[in-house]
């Protein structure tokens, strides 16, 4: 049995991944988190999210007692935080020795130059960054077993490289565009105007400048055209990719590249069919069609995921058990 605390829990990846631990037999919570001045500090999760009726759970303010108190009974901590708030907890349990699953992108590139532009911070935590590793499950397991720190992939990134990771070898010079729709919980629960009933309709936005777009390349190591859209429903993604291929491609070489995924439960790959979102909403599950046109070499690729899910919280959800299974076994 492992335990883990869950800090952001009244987020909405927060709460979902605490719906996904909740049902697991061999996990157990310690405890469910929120800012120390958090307006819902004490409220019953449930109270919150009716759906959760089941978990009877309150959100803790994260006190300095409190941290200690995790430190010394968990197993690992779940920070489903804002960035610049995951950069410095997922540090100091790193410092703790306690494995750490951060759900947002301060640990998710190893280039310090990359934080001031992208997130508007600089990155004081060199040594904990130097161990962290990038929690796309399928790809990165070996390195998710043997670190404490595992930065969970961003939404978009993960729908994209989903896609185009087992291509790699086939693609050309030509970079590869990728357009995505985002659900409306991609933004978090917090009130902002931009994603307010009233003023959401779909849009591209962060046109040339979403920090998706580095985290992309750096995993993909190629560069791309990544332009995100808002869409009006609530969850998931879906990332339709245009690709030249190398001369001479055929399809059956597609066909072969998608075969790493054939031992993957969570992974379905079609040809000729492409995804829908509601395909895909509430699951663990990524979706991908393609359609290749063998005279101009263009492929295009479409990739569905929960945001929620594969895009955060069952997506952290795999790295826990790939992290904790194997250690299990040693
Ligand atoms: N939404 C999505 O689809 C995805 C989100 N992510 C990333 O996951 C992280 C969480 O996102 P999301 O769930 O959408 O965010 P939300 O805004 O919905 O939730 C944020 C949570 O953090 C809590 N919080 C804020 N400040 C602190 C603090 N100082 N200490 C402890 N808890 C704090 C909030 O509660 P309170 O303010 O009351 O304290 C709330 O529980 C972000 O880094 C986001 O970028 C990653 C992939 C997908
Ligand atoms: C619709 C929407 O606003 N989506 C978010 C992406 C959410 C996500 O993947 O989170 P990370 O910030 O952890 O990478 C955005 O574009 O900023």
């Amino acid at each position: 049995m492992k335990n883990i605390a869950i800090i952001g829990a009244s987020g909405y990846t927060g709460a979902q991944i605490t719906s996904l631990i909740n049902a697991e037999a061999n996990l157990s919570i310690q405890g469910l988190y929120v800012s120390e001045n958090s307006l819902d500090k004490g409220k019953p999760l449930s109270e919150l999210y009716p759906i959760y009726s089941h978990i009877s759970l309150c959100l803790n303010p994260l006190t300095d007692d409190a941290k200690h108190t995790i430190v010394a009974t968990v197993d690992a901590v779940v920070l489903a935080t804002d960035h610049a708030v995951s950069l410095h907890l997922a540090a100091w349990f790193y410092q703790q020795g306690v494995t750490v699953f951060d759900l947002s992108g301060a640990y998710r590139f190893q280039d310090l130059a990359q934080y001031p532009k992208w997130y508007g911070f600089t990155h004081e935590y060199p040594e904990a960054l130097a161990e962290a590793v990038y929690g796309l499950a399928e790809w990165n397991a070996a390195k998710i077993i043997n670190s404490k720190l595992i930065a969970v992939p961003g939404c978009y990134p993960t729908a994209s490289l989903m896609a185009l990771k087992p291509i790699t070898h086939l693609l050309t010079d030509t970079f590869p565009v990728i357009n995505a729709v985002s659900g409306v919980t991609g933004a978090g629960r917090k009130a902002q105007l931009q994603t307010s009933f009233c003023e959401v309709s779909l849009t591209p936005y962060g046109v040339l400048g979403h920090r998706h777009q580095p985290e992309i390349v750096t995993q993909l190591g190629q560069e791309v055209i990544f332009t995100p859209h808002l869409g009006n429903f609530k969850r998931g993604i879906l990332a339709t990719i245009t690709v030249k291929l190398k001369l001479d491609t055929s399809a059956s070489d597609i066909s072969q590249a998608f075969e790493c995924y054939s031992a993957s439960e969570l992974v379905t790959v079609k040809q000729n069919q492409f995804p829908k979102v509601d395909d895909v909403v509430l699951t663990p599950n990524c979706h991908i069609g393609w359609k290749y046109d063998e005279a101009t070499g263009y492929l295009v690729i479409a990739s569905a995921i929960d945001n929620l899910m594969k895009g955060a919280a069952s997506q952290a959800l795999q790295c826990i058990k790939i992290h904790f299974d194997a250690l299990q076994n040693t």
